[in-house]
Parts: C-alpha cells; structure tokens; sequence
C-alpha cells in the first residue's frame, strides 16, 4: 500500500490528519498532562503517577462493583461472579503496583512532602465509594468532600442504596433463609454479626451442591476482601517503611491508624462460618 507521502509500514494506516488516533480515542492529551509536581524532587512524578492509576483502577472497580449490585438484586448472579472476579483482579493490580512505590526511600519522600500540605488518600473519594459499596459505611468520612457537591451526592447515592454485603444476605432471603434482620451495622458504619444470617451461610456451606450459587457467591465476596485486605496490609507497611511513625499529613496519627483499619471486617459470617463448619 503506498501512502501520499510514500512511505509505507506494513500495511499500517500513518496518516491520521482526518482520522481519529489512538491518542484522540484515549484522550492522551489530558491524562499524559495531568501530572504537575510542585517540587523539583525527582521522586514527585513517581507518587503522583503511582496514585492517578491507582485512581483510575479504582473507577474501574467501582464501576464494576455497582453493575454487580444491579444484577445481584436481577438474580441474575453469573454476571455477578464475573464482574466480582474482575474486581478481585483489579485489587491484585494495585497491590503489585506497591513494589514500584516501595523504591522510593525515606529521604527522597522527603525531599517533596512538605509540599503535599495536608493533602492525604484519606480524602481519596473513589476509595470511600468502594468501602461504601462493599458496607462499610462510616458516615463521618463524608466529612472531608463536604465542599464538592458533584462528590457529596455521588456517594451520596451510593448510601441510598443496598451495600454488596446487604444484597448478597437478602439473597439468603429470597431463597428460603431466616436472615432475621438482616447483616448488623455497627454505630460506626462496620459490620457486626447475627446469628442467624451466620446460621444461614452455615447451612449453605455445609451443603454447597444444593446452594451452589449462593456458595459461590459467597467465596466471590471472600476473595474480594482477601485482596481488599491485602491492599491495605501492603499500604501501611509501606507508609511505615516511608514514614516512620510520623503523623500523616490528612491529620490522623498514621500507621497506629492504618494497622486499626486493618481489624475492619467487610463480611463477618463470612468468616466466621469457616470455624462453625
Ligand atoms: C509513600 C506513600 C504513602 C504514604 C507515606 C501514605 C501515608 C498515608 C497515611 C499516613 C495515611 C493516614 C491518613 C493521614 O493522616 O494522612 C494514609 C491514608 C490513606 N492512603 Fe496513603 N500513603 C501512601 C501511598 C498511598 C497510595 C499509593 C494510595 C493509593 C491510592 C494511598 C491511599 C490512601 C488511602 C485510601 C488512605 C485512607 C485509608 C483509610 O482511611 O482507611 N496511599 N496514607
Ligand atoms: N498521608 C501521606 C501523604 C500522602 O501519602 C498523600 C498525599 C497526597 C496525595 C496522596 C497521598 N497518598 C496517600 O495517602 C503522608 O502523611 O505523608
């Protein structure tokens, strides 16, 4: 094939002044020029690229998390599991992405924290949708996105509706089960546990021939907050690897913080039900 120019490669389009590119498709314009450091730190770029793809992950997963919901509450699961499988796959990206950060030693996050000012992912919005998604609701959290209306009522919206963990107990519901009243929230927005929807899941993991989606389900939403979990064991370690056990700039008293969060439980009987088999 010869283009006007003459030149040709492999048969590949090379001319791109009347058609829409790779770069246009992808709007590589704005994301390769949304990185701004605000120091000369050479590490800068590093943090800054390393959080926009966590975020970016993070839309994904959200995305993800609430076409699950929709079909959970359609009963229509095998979507579900894939979608599920998905954001499992997702949290397994972001925790190897650690490894790239972990490079990065004490000294050289010095040389540009300062200029973070008392920015910190704990005013990360997409990471609160994903634990209100899941149901862990702490309403408090809100708190810090208070100023971003376009933000309060995308969360917002994510409260008014059933968490994973509700709809996957209101399926024990519509398949027979006494779930009494339902998964407990604690005051602070954490799950607790009641008997009977761990009865429940009992009864369906002795028996997951007869339960098979439900068991299925189950080992899904396990799966998901084995990696969750994992995300944040591999995120204070590497905070008290970068920081030491400095304060955080979001205000909070760091890794004593971070290792408290890593006692959250997403699913309770799910994990209770193993040592009840
Ligand atoms: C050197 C790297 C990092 C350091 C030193 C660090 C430090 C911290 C600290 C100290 C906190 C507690 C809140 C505060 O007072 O600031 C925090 C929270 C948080 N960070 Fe990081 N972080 C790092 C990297 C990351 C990355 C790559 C992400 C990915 C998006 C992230 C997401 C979060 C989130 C979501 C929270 C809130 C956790 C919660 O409330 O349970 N951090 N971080
Ligand atoms: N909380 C961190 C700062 C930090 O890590 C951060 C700052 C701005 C944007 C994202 C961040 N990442 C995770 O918390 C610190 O105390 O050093």
């Amino acid at each position: 094939m010869t283009e006007k120019n003459g030149e040709t490669h492999e048969g590949a389009v090379l001319d791109f002044s009347r058609r829409m590119s790779y770069s246009n498709y992808l709007s590589l314009e704005k994301v390769l020029n949304a990185q701004h450091p605000l120091s000369t730190a050479h590490d800068e770029l590093l943090f800054i690229i390393q959080h926009q793809t966590s975020e970016l992950w993070m839309k994904l997963a959200i995305h993800e998390i609430r076409a699950a919901l929709k079909c959970l509450r359609a009963n229509d699961l095998q979507p579900a599991f894939k979608m599920l499988s998905r954001v499992a796959r997702i949290f397994e990206q972001l925790n190897s992405a650690w490894d790239v950060l972990r490079t990065m030693t004490p000294s050289e996050y010095t040389d540009f924290r300062d200029a973070l000012g008392q920015s910190s992912g704990f005013q990360s919005w997409q990471y609160r949708a994903i634990e209100f998604l899941a149901g862990n609701r702490n309403l408090t959290l809100l708190k810090p996105h208070a100023h971003d209306p376009d933000i309060m009522r995308e969360l917002e919206a994510i409260l008014a509706e059933p968490a994973l963990y509700d709809e996957a107990v209101q399926l024990l519901a519509r398949n027979g089960f006494d779930i009494g009243e339902g998964s407990v929230v604690n005051p602070d927005g954490t799950r607790g546990e009641s008997e009977k929807v761990l009865e429940a899941w009992a009864e369906v993991y002795r028996d997951p021939r007869r339960y098979w989606e439900l068991y299925e389900l189950a080992e899904k939403l396990i799966d998901f907050e084995d990696y969750f979990r994992r995300w944040r064991f591999n995120h204070v370690t590497t905070v008290e690897r970068v920081i030491g056990m400095k304060r955080g700039t979001g205000g909070t008293v760091g890794v004593s913080y971070l290792k408290r969060m890593l006692e959250v439980v997403l699913f309770p009987e799910l994990w209770r039900v193993r040592t009840a088999l």
